[in-house]
């Protein structure tokens, strides 16, 4: 069965065609230049409502079997941003390192990095990780935690993420 990873653009304007999604887009480009195993996209555009998020964060979980969903948008303290909240909603286990690590990252680009509420977490046999909206926010945030990422979806007994170390360094202790 070939790999699934779920990608989840929130956000009200992308959503109504007011301006392209660049930032989901920019997901699929980069894990497509981290990834040696071949894989499959599965890719929505949402407004931000956690209803509708919650919905889709499920959906490509569990009908899809999405090993990973990276979302973007929807993480700031707007009144409309409530993509953690959906994250946590629909998740048995929340990761707080990742935002933690991305928030670290970011603040070396922007001086607003703390105003992400990015997080991550599991549900089942996923990995949901957020990123912030800003186009140039994705490749800075997944390069800071993609390395962490193939193995902890080997813990959830996902599939076995190969990457290129020419790109991405991902490390997995050895057992
Ligand atoms: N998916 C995206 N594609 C392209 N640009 C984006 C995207 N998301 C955000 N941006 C850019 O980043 C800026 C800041 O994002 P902002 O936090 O206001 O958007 P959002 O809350 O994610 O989306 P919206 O306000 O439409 O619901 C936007 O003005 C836009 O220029
Ligand atoms: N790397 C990075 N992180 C970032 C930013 C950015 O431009 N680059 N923008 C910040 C800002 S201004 C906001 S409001 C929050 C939340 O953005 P979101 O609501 O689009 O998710 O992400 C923050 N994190």
């Amino acid at each position: 069965m070939s790999i699934k990873i779920g990608i989840i653009t929130s956000s009200d304007r992308a959503a109504a065609n007011v301006y392209e999604d660049i930032s989901g887009k920019e997901i699929i480009r980069t894990l497509t230049e981290y990834l040696l195993s071949p894989w499959e996209p599965v890719y929505r555009v949402v407004p931000d409502e956690q209803d509708r998020l919650e919905e889709t964060l499920i959906e490509l979980c569990d009908r899809e079997g999405c090993c990973l969903v990276v979302t973007t948008g929807g993480t700031g303290p707007a009144l409309r941003d409530v993509t953690p909240e959906a994250t946590e909603a629909v998740c048995q286990k929340m990761m707080p390192g990742f935002g933690e690590l991305m928030r670290q990252v970011s603040l070396q680009y922007v001086p607003t990095a703390i105003l992400s509420r990015q997080t991550a977490g599991i549900r089942n046999q996923s990995l949901i990780v957020n990123l912030p909206g800003k186009p140039s926010a994705i490749r800075q945030c997944l390069d800071a935690v993609f390395p962490a990422i193939p193995y902890c979806i080997d813990l959830i007994e996902g599939p076995y993420l190969e990457a290129n170390p020419a790109v991405i360094k991902v490390f997995r202790p050895k057992k």
